[in-house]
């Protein structure tokens, strides 16, 4: 019987819709046929050239250029894979699971700095998005005190992330190390807003404690000099355990990180949470406030203003001053090097007078200013100064820049800030 016959009887029979599926089951044939071909590439080489002339290109390099380019699949450059001799497009192709190594766990570290647009914590960012590894880092800050200028090199970086947030407050994260700086520290601010302040360092790292504590996360605090108080042993080493009144106007800077050392060795003994705790002494350079209102960055404001000094009580006070480069180094090997046991003490122990310091800035950014002796706040510590016994024994680091060289530094920052 001729063809036109058989199609208008299988029309009758079967209907128009299901005719059409015999061409689909004949081509499913094809491929399964083509499927069990044991030379493959032949195959692979006859679809090859179907694209070519497709494209009307007969290297098929054109053809090629069709795909979606293929980024970062197991060394893979190419955007078709193989597979029974045939070349199939990248986005069918099905997730890989087997006879491939799981991806080898680099150096790079996903790494989380509260406060990283804060004064120390912006120098600590520049550091860890610079160093080698490659890390990437994700900065949580509330912008109460830090600025966004202070990262502006950053965004955009794909290692880099902000997120404004206040640390008082849970955040998820999958971060592999945490800084915890965030935190008012110059007293002016500090005092602006105890109970604030007191809530962000016992409740912010409570909760950054959590979240360490979630994804194993190795926690470094940031406490301070301060929980010395107005210390009786000199120079101060972490045995020393203080003298802080509690009752201060200052207190609820120092009793507030007291606490949150507590929580943190807590956390340690009781959790198993890695942990690391910086007792940070004065620092000072770049990109300090220029209203942050400690003693360095306001003689050095008021030195290039042409303004007088303002020593506050007779200035025979003293402080230990730390170059922030030198801060930032030592916080980083503080929460690399494994073994630690204790908090550190991370400063320079080179101390001077508050006369002194005004002397040492008047001498490098503008001989011409006066001292204005104006009345001492209530609680200042008399005098402070670092041991850093431990810090050179267990991190074998020390402090590289001495005081009238970060004030030449400092001020070529000030400089540009105050006079544009
Ligand atoms: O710079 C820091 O890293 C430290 O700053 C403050 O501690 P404090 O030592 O009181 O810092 P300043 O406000 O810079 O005061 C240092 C001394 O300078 C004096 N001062 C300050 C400001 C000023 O204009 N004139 C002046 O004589 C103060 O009376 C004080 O004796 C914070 O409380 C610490 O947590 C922080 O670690």
């Amino acid at each position: 019987m001729e063809l036109g016959w058989w199609l208008v009887m299988a029309v009758a029979v079967f209907g128009a819709r299901a005719l059409l599926t015999v061409p689909l089951i004949v081509w499913g044939l094809v491929l399964a046929v083509a499927a069990l071909d044991p030379i493959g590439a032949q195959s692979n080489a006859v679809f090859q050239s179907r694209l070519s002339a497709n494209s009307g290109d007969s290297d098929g390099a054109a053809a090629k250029d069709n795909f979606r380019p293929l980024a970062a699949t197991v060394g893979r450059t190419d955007s078709t894979y193989v597979e029974g001799g045939i070349t199939i497009l990248d986005e069918h192709r099905p997730p890989i699971t087997q006879n491939v190594p799981p991806p080898q766990r680099g150096p790079a570290l996903r790494i989380c700095v509260t406060g990283g647009a804060g004064f120390i914590g912006s120098h600590l960012v520049d550091k860890l998005m610079s160093m080698e590894e490659g890390h990437t880092v994700i900065v949580v800050d509330n912008l109460f005190t830090g600025s966004k200028e202070n990262l502006a090199q950053w965004f955009g970086n794909p290692r880099f992330e902000f997120i404004r947030h206040d640390v008082t407050f849970p955040l998820n994260l999958e971060v592999d190390q945490i800084y915890h700086l965030a935190c008012p520290a110059s007293p002016v601010h500090y005092k602006w807003n105890p109970v604030k302040t007191l809530k962000t360092s016992f409740l912010g790292t409570m909760q950054m404690l959590g979240l360490a504590k979630r994804v194993k996360a190795r926690f470094l605090l940031a406490s301070t000099s301060e929980i010395y108080g107005d210390p009786l042993v000199h120079p101060q080493a972490e045995s020393y355990w203080g003298n802080v009144n509690t009752l201060g106007v200052r207190s609820c800077y120092d009793e507030g990180k007291r606490a949150a050392e507590t929580l943190t060795m807590d956390y340690h003994r009781q959790e198993g949470v890695e942990i690391r705790i910086a007792r940070i002494f004065n620092t000072y350079g770049p990109r300090m406030s220029l209203s942050d209102g400690r003693v360095v960055s306001n003689f050095v404001g008021q030195a290039i203003r042409g303004e007088k000094l303002t020593v506050q009580g007779n200035g025979q006070q003293s402080r230990s001053f730390c170059y922030v480069s030198d801060m930032v180094d030592g916080l980083i090997k503080l929460m690399n090097t494994e073994g630690i046991d204790g908090p550190v003490n991370i400063g320079n122990p080179n101390e001077f007078s508050i006369l002194e310091l005004s002397a040492i800035i008047r001498d490098v950014v503008n001989k011409n200013v006066e001292i204005d002796f104006v009345p001492q706040t209530q609680d200042d510590p008399k005098q402070r100064q670092p041991d850093i016994s431990r810090a050179k024994a267990w991190l074998g680091w020390e402090p590289k820049i001495q005081v009238a060289e970060g004030i030449k530094k400092m001020a070529t920052d000030f400089r540009t800030r105050i006079r544009g």
